[in-house]
């Protein structure tokens, strides 16, 4: 097993006087690793994220990313939320070009690299399937091909760390597992590490190697789940009975910890 690339050591987080969000969080994410978070609505994954990017220093504790106490805004991650949130005046092309126009060292290539970097971003849409659609403006894109675009924005500047909170959540079921195939395919060619906050369990279970939940507030982590199902995991997977029997456990332990 590699080192740690992100690493908690009794990570509490308090926003106000309300008490800790977060408590005594201890945990080891290794590069490459693709984990999940799971539990009940307002246990912390959100602010698990916030912590790992750096966007909130702990009150208690220590993060560490690649080694190094985390203290503001992690240029290496990535980023990809429930809403696609592109900007509406821009293509796509142009919205996928953004965190270069933005993120050191790019910025500063961006003008004499532009025609390098558009490549990029054309070579990422395609695989994504919106090959035809970088012209578009986000308003002529469906939901699901809007959130498309945006993990291709949170992947073009090649994060060694993608944190995704409910990327899937506002989509269709059937949409919702395209894209999973999408993400899997992804992570399967380039192998960065994956942070995904989610409420649904299927996608936790067919995603991740390994999968945390936590309790309700103030959230500790209260089972770190490995996730043994073989790869590569195709979507067939989720309906036989290993699968649903994994999902199942998992939902009767939220189930524990909603009614505790
Ligand atoms: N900026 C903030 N200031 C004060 N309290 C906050 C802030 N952000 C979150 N909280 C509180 O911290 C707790 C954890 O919130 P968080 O958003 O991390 O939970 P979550 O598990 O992501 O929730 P959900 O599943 O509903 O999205 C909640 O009780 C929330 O009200």
């Amino acid at each position: 097993m590699s080192a740690a690339f992100v690493s908690f050591d009794d990570v509490s987080l308090a926003y106000d006087r309300s008490g800790n969000a977060i408590e005594d969080i201890n945990l080891s994410i290794h590069e490459g690793e693709f984990v999940a978070f799971v539990g009940p609505s307002g246990c912390g994954k959100s602010t698990f994220m916030k912590l790992c990017t750096g966007l909130h220093a702990p009150t208690q504790g220590k993060v560490q990313v690649d080694g190094n106490p985390v203290t503001g805004p992690l240029k290496i991650s990535g980023m990809a939320f429930q809403n696609a949130n592109l900007l509406p005046w821009r293509t796509t092309l142009d919205n996928v070009l953004l965190p270069l126009e933005i993120v050191k060292p790019y910025c500063h290539q961006f003008r004499k690299r532009r025609e390098e970097f558009v490549g990029w971003a054309r070579k990422l849409l395609a695989t994504v399937g919106l090959a035809e659609y970088e012209d578009k403006y986000p308003w002529q894109l469906s939901g699901g091909m809007q959130q498309r675009a945006s993990i291709c924005r949170a992947l073009i500047h090649q994060p060694r760390l993608l944190m995704l909170d409910e990327p899937f959540g506002a989509l269709d079921a059937f949409t919702r597992e395209e894209l999973w195939c999408v993400l899997r395919d992804l992570w399967e060619a380039q192998r960065f590490t994956v942070v995904l906050v989610t409420h649904d369990l299927r996608e936790a279970a067919f995603l991740a190697d390994t999968v945390y939940v936590m309790s309700r507030r103030p959230g500790r982590v209260i089972e770190k789940r490995t996730i043994s199902l073989e790869r590569p995991r195709p979507l067939e997977m989720t309906y036989e009975k290993p699968f649903i029997d994994l999902v199942q456990a998992l939902r009767a332990q939220i189930g524990e910890v909603r009614s505790s």
